[in-house]
């Protein structure tokens, strides 16, 4: 088994996850952690080419799961999988989890076809923790309002967002071995507290 750790990133737009993974990267290069630090959909050239379509563009609901899936195959082979097989830790900003809570939630692509394509792209990779960022909807709605313009997601309805949270809390649900459940409603400082806590107990299995 390797020591070095795959850790994602999940919650709804404005639920804080961008603020926390810029603590996440520095508490663990600060602690002599060789981090590659990336995102979904991008982490390339050709990912963020393809980012650029699928948060802008629209186009047929299962176009998207495949570009995500596209943008997800070629960040794996370039990025994740060198960075792990280097010994390197590997934090990224969403992963196969946003595809089900976004599209299989949100827009309620059967879940067996989003499932297809994850044997096909990563049938044995699957994070070694996912943070996931919990808040009800209007706290993250009134969070996102006070700070930037929308893309094609952030844009969605209400019913969209607390289906693509349900899909969320329900994966979580599936794999609690792997998901941390964050009440991500509490301050920034008493959610980097719990987050040092579980930091520390990966920290500690090395
Ligand atoms: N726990 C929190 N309490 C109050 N404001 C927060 C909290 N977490 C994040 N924010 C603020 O909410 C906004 C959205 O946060 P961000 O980290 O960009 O969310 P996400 O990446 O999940 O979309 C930012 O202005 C951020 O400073
Ligand atoms: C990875 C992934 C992201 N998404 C969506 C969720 C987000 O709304 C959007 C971009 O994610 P994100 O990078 O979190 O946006 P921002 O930088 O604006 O916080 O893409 C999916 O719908 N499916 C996926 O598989």
């Amino acid at each position: 088994m390797r020591n070095n750790k795959f850790i994602t990133f999940e919650g709804i737009d404005g639920a804080g996850k961008s603020t926390h993974i810029a603590f996440v990267s520095k508490y663990l290069q600060d602690r002599g952690i060789d981090l590659v630090s990336s995102r979904e959909p991008g982490g390339t050239q050709l990912g963020e080419k393809l980012r650029e379509l699928v948060l802008h563009e629209t186009m047929h609901l299962e176009t998207e799961a495949l570009l995500m899936f596209a943008s997800r195959r070629e960040h794996i082979a370039q990025v994740i999988a060198p960075a792990l097989a280097r010994g390197a830790w590997v934090i990224s900003d969403r992963f196969t989890d946003a595809s089900f809570a976004y599209q299989g939630g949100g827009r309620g692509m059967d879940l067996a076809k989003l499932d297809a394509l994850e044997q096909w792209v990563h049938p044995h990779l699957q994070p070694d923790l996912t943070l996931l960022f919990d808040v009800p909807l209007d706290v993250a709605r009134a969070r996102l309002d006070a700070t930037r313009t929308l893309d094609k997601f952030e844009q969605e309805k209400t019913d969209f967002f607390a289906a693509t949270r349900n899909e969320y809390l329900r994966r979580a649900a599936q794999f609690p071995q792997r998901f941390r459940l964050v009440d991500a409603t509490r301050t920034i400082a008493e959610i980097e507290v719990e987050i040092t806590g579980i930091l520390d107990d990966l920290l500690a299995q090395r």
